[in-house]
């Protein structure tokens, strides 16, 4: 393509005003909001308001003032963006402390199916977490497949098939409507991790019939750093289904200080502790930016974004791992390469952030809120003078960074 060509692209992009709602520095193109979403422009002013009037003025009468409600209220905000009724999603915790209560809750529900299935090389937290949750429940055992065998894997053991819908470092897509039709099939429950998925393709629980799911927020949904995560539980199973973290903020009536715990209808039984409100304020302003998007114009814009690295990938003469049918990928695209953490490292050095998943994958991010066709065609242009000239091979780039 050609530069008047791709600015034309921005000219009729409809999210283009999107990119002034976020403060990015100058110089960067910012091409890791697959990892940590930019900072949205109203953020600082909602968290000083957070910080000086609702927790310095207005104290502990907060909690009757929005603070209580935040977790179900900003799970309502999410619920659009995952194709799941308001009701069915509940922001608290951490992705893995959600997959641990969706795991043990899930491998609960019948003592003849005890195994956990899912993909060999899923996001470690993914596996990990599965781990530890068999290990509480007497029995349960994890099995790991390559990721084509997985479907084949299920059986009349199984309890749940856990699966990362969007792979983080390949960003290969399951078919969310067959994949989950065919382990209901085999009578087991799906458990899907939206991480890479809500905000960067269309998902839609609900229509598919999804059972689990979890997400993280801080990415596409731009909560900021550790931002707290989402739980959704399909309707149906909302009164069957208890939380192994059986906390007070969960219970039937948390403030009647009963001893014995009696789990709350709906959503909020997922709860444990307290919600993080200072980060609820960070998150919640982060997906009110969503509101007035029009989704589809996004998931548009994904896939064209990644048409046009893809082309300069391709120019440069990259391996590109990520699938070319859209609806067969996520919003990011990956190149394996040996010298992959240099590449990353160079890339850096030159203004374009994306980032290295260990061996050999340069993975990069385009999300399409804030960055423009430009951006990533720039980017693209960046990227192939690195490769051309072979700069990336300087010794300055073999240092390994502890976070990548
Ligand atoms: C697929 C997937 N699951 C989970 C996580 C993270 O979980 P947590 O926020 O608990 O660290 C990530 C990335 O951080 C991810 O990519
Ligand atoms: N939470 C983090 C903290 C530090 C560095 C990266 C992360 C990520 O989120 C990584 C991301 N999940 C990934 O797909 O690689």
């Amino acid at each position: 393509m050609t530069r008047d060509e791709i600015d034309a692209l921005d000219a009729a992009d409809p999210l283009a005003p999107m990119r002034a709602r976020f403060a990015l520095p100058d110089g960067v193109i910012y091409l890791d909001g697959n990892s940590l979403g930019a900072l949205p422009r109203d953020t600082g002013a909602a968290m000083a308001d957070m910080v000086s009037r609702q927790w310095g003025d207005r104290l502990i009468r907060s909690w009757n003032e929005g603070w209580i409600d935040a977790p179900t209220r900003l799970g309502g905000k999410i619920a659009p963006l995952v194709g799941a009724a308001t009701d069915e999603v509940i922001v608290g915790d951490s992705t893995s402390a959600n997959l641990f209560k969706a795991l043990v809750a899930a491998l609960r529900i019948d003592p003849a199916r005890r195994v956990v299935v899912s993909e060999a090389g899923n996001f470690p937290t993914d596996l990990h977490v599965a781990e530890g949750a068999v290990a509480c429940v007497p029995g349960a055992m994890l099995k790991v497949v390559p990721r084509g065998e997985v479907l084949a894997a299920l059986g009349p053991d199984t309890a749940v098939l856990m699966l990362t819908h969007v792979h983080y470092k390949t960003a290969e897509r399951f078919d969310m409507p067959s994949v989950t039709a065919t382990a209901q099939a085999a009578g087991a429950v799906m458990l899907w991790d939206l991480s890479h998925s809500a905000g960067a393709v269309a998902v839609e629980l609900d229509a598919a019939n999804a059972d689990l799911a979890v997400g993280c927020t801080y990415k596409y949904l731009n909560g900021g750093p550790g931002a707290p995560a989402y739980l959704y539980v399909a309707r149906r199973w909302q009164e069957r289904l208890a939380s192994p973290l059986s906390g007070w903020m969960g219970h039937a009536a948390p403030f009647a200080f009963a001893d014995g715990y009696e789990p709350a209808p709906g959503m909020k039984r997922w709860l444990a502790g307290t919600p993080p409100m200072l980060a609820m304020a960070a998150l919640e302003t982060g997906l009110d930016l969503w509101a007035s998007v029009d989704r589809a114009a996004v998931w548009a814009k994904s896939a064209a974004l990644w048409r046009i690295m893809a082309a300069a990938g391709e120019a440069a003469g990259l391996e590109c791992v990520t699938p070319a049918d859209a609806a067969a990928r996520g919003s990011h695209i990956s190149f394996r390469h040996p010298d992959a953490h240099a590449l990353t490292q160079a890339l850096i050095e030159r203004g374009v952030i994306g980032d290295f998943r260990d061996p050999d994958v340069l993975r990069l991010g385009l999300t399409p809120l804030y960055l423009s066709h430009r951006d990533v065609w720039q980017a693209g242009e960046i990227l192939g003078e690195i490769v051309r000239s072979g700069m990336y091979r300087e010794e300055r780039f073999g240092e390994r960074l502890a976070v990548t």
